[in-house]
């Protein structure tokens, strides 16, 4: 436990006073197959993130790396298309139990991946804290797809499908409880979606600010927006879901799936600050950084920012 050195204080709807967070550090790349994704959370600790959330005023808890137990991949193969299907499940359904015993506890649990598979877990933690929760998704991509949908078989593109429970198909994941309404989730950042996700957004009325709504409004009016759909009296509970990819790969290399085009560094912190400041913040999870890909220089580049947007959405501000 690393005690608060300053004083700063701010309100938060939900979470008692003095306000902490649990980092929950899941070192795990079964989502997707680029080896190095896991040693994402190791890199974002050593590089002093619970030190810097101490200094803005929050008690920090941080236990240490959760402590996966391995399934060979002898005993894992597909089902259908899905990649590693009984290890991801597994691990999201402890990741759910502790993320959702953070949030009972009233710490904001703040899960640092690994792939982006794991928000299943997160998301299923926090819903069954805050029922009337909602999800705010920034990424270049919906991961959204179902079993039947997937290209890549790689479940980090499939988390919000379950969570939605767009498909019950594979028993292996019927412990999530498909919680999550399509008009309590909003995507930003958006700008590589297969074909079968945007036929499910459709489908689902799912609201998505895409980079071109990003291009044409500005990230200010966006997010405005997005609040407004997901929260419009900004007083029930956000868990915001960010994927570094979200951000244009001048700004975060080293992760699996970059996509060009995407979020300025002002950007990507607007988003952070903009919700923090609504007070309703319940659960954070950075997630995607690997910092095995692209040089060393890179990595450190990514890392950093991964520390600074976790700063930016737990109360950082510019002046
Ligand atoms: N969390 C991520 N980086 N997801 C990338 C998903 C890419 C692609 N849509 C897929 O389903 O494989
Ligand atoms: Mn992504
Ligand atoms: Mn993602």
């Amino acid at each position: 436990m690393i005690m608060a050195t300053s004083t700063e204080s701010s309100v938060s709807r939900f979470l008692p006073d003095p306000k902490s967070v649990a980092i929950v550090g899941c070192p795990f790349s079964g989502g997707q197959t680029k080896a190095g994704v896991d040693k994402g959370p190791i890199y974002l600790v050593e590089a002093g993130l619970p030190q810097q959330l101490a200094d803005l005023g929050w008690q920090v808890q941080f236990d240490g790396h959760h402590q996966f137990e391995e399934i060979s991949a002898a005993s894992d193969p597909p089902i259908g298309k899905l990649k590693n299907p009984r290890f991801v499940s597994k691990v999201c359904q402890a990741v759910a139990q502790v993320v959702g015993g953070h949030a009972k506890k009233g710490q904001l649990p703040l899960t640092l991946g690994g792939d982006h598979s794991l928000a299943m877990g997160t998301i299923s933690g926090t819903l069954d804290t805050y029922p009337d929760a909602c999800l705010v998704w920034v990424d270049a991509h919906a991961d959204i797809n179902t079993p039947q949908t997937t290209d890549s078989g790689n479940i980090h593109g499939m988390p919000v499908s379950f969570l939605l429970g767009l498909d019950t198909s594979v028993p292996e994941f019927a412990w999530v409880k498909p919680n999550l309404k399509p008009n309590k989730l909003v995507y930003i950042g958006l700008r590589d979606i297969d074909a079968g996700e945007k036929k499910i957004l459709r489908e689902n009325g799912i609201k998505a600010f895409s980079m071109h709504e990003v291009d044409k409004w500005g990230i200010g009016k966006v997010v405005e927006m997005a609040l407004d759909h997901v929260n419009p009296k900004r007083e029930s509970p956000i868990h915001l879901s960010f994927d570094v990819d979200a951000l244009d790969p001048s700004v975060a290399p080293s992760t699996g799936t970059p996509v060009r085009g995407g979020l300025t560094f002002r950007e990507g912190h607007y988003i952070c600050e903009a919700i923090y400041e609504t007070g309703c913040l319940v659960a954070l999870d950075i997630m995607e950084v690997n910092p095995s890909l692209a040089d060393a220089a890179s990595a450190v580049q990514t890392v950093a920012v991964g520390c600074s947007l976790a700063r930016s959405a737990l109360g950082e501000t510019l002046l």
